[in-house]
């Protein structure tokens, strides 16, 4: 079995390769990074270190590697013959990578079908790429490809900070991890992946995953950032950014019971292994990595603002701790992130009202923007 796996990074190497090898894939990477891609042309195989309570290592093996720009037309070939393609890459970068699967897929040899998994923090990733992928085929090559290649959706959930080691690919990583993703557009059989969760319907998984570890996550980075800590771990140990997270979290979680019919007590113990997580001391994550891209993560669908619309749209009251969570989130002026210059820049020539309404698509007499407003003066 082959599998494309696009971006050799942290989640790239760290948990979908990783789980791809251990089902029997070889595992094609293809990155932009010299030195990974080179290194992993050159070895084959690579460590992850599981850090929990004890450490283990993982050698990961059956693996090589492409350079994106440079090797066009071997990404193109492999594509043309893979059983699964794969990316995490972030979602600024799928429409970059686009072209070349479209490329792939035109190129297909043969009947068996491909299975296209962005794994991405977003709401309706694989469908996103499908839209980019389709807008280089032709409707004559959309319509030969349509029982050929199916794009399903996935939530993926494992923390995996930045990190340098003296070996490039070595990677740490925490045990915990989940990959939930959708059969409805499933071609034949499945595909084979160890420890994957399948599952009908993704949408309350989704959600339940962004709006809780994403929406947890994203708040403990802007409040710690502004407070100057930097780890999340530091920034979990101060009482109030703790007790402003897990409020929060029983915000997004009233609207997710509410929505989807989780059982309550199920859900505070989801939280409640979340914010363990949050926690792990063998794992330093900088706050400005679960910060990075701060207009992105400023979305209307993304880990904030949904679940702040969908709790004043369920319960008709203002959610405090999310707002609180989003009025830190417009205070992150980190100037090695372009996002946040960007939103600063913003917020400067038209003010918090003209921000939310560009980026949240937030019309300013929403009560939610008055909230956020008289927020900011709290942190
Ligand atoms: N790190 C984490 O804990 C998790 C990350 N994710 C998601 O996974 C995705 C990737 O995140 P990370 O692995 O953390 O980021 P990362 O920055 O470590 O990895 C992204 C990789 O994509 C590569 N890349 C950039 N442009 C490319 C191109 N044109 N062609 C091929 N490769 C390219 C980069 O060189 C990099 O190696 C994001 O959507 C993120 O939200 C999801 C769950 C967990
Ligand atoms: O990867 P993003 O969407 O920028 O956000 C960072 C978040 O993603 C994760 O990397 C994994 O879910 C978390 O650590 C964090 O909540």
């Amino acid at each position: 079995m082959l599998a494309v796996h696009f971006g050799a990074g942290n989640i790239g190497r760290g948990f979908i390769g990783s789980l791809l090898s251990q089902s029997g894939y070889d595992v094609v990477f293809v990155d932009v990074n010299e030195k990974v891609v080179q290194a992993l042309q050159q070895r084959g195989t690579y460590d992850v270190i599981i850090a929990g309570e004890t450490t283990e290592k993982q050698i990961v093996s059956n693996v090589s590697a492409l350079h994106s720009h440079h090797q066009q037309s071997e990404i193109i070939d492999h594509i043309a013959r893979a059983d699964l393609v794969t990316t995490a890459v972030g979602p600024n970068v799928l429409p970059l990578i686009s072209q070349t699967i479209a490329e792939g897929l035109k190129k297909r040899l043969t009947d068996h079908p491909v299975h296209i998994i962005a794994c991405e923090n977003m709401i309706g990733g694989s469908e996103h790429l499908k839209k980019y992928v389709w807008e280089h085929l032709s409707e004559q090559e959309q319509a030969s490809l349509k029982d050929k290649c199916a794009f399903l959706n996935c939530a993926v959930d494992r923390i995996v900070p930045n990190q340098s080691h003296d070996d490039p690919l070595t990677v740490v990583v925490e045990p915990f991890f989940e990959w939930v993703i959708e059969t409805k557009q499933v071609i034949g059989h499945v595909p084979h992946i160890i420890g994957a969760h399948f599952v009908d319907d993704l949408q309350p998984y989704i959600e339940r995953k962004l709006f809780t570890v994403n929406t947890g996550h994203a708040i403990v980075s802007y409040l710690g950032y502004r407070k100057k800590y930097e780890t999340i771990h530091q920034a979990m140990a101060d009482r109030d950014i703790f007790a402003d997270v897990t409020n929060a979290l029983r915000e997004s979680g009233r609207v997710l019971v509410h929505q989807y019919g989780w059982d309550e007590a199920e859900h505070q113990a989801y939280i409640d292994k979340i914010v363990q997580r949050f926690m792990n001391p063998s794992m330093t994550d900088e706050v400005t990595r679960v910060a990075r891209s701060p207009i992105r993560k400023l979305g209307p669908n993304d880990r904030l603002i949904r679940p702040a619309m969908k709790y004043y749209e369920c319960f008709g009251e203002v959610p405090t701790s999310l707002a609180k969570g989003i009025a830190a989130l417009l205070l992150f002026d980190y100037e090695g992130d372009p996002e946040a210059v960007q939103l600063q820049q913003t917020i400067k020539e038209s003010g918090i009202e003209g921000a939310l309404e560009k980026y949240a698509q937030l019309s300013s007499d929403h009560p939610l923007v008055a909230e956020i407003k008289k927020q900011m003066f709290h942190i």
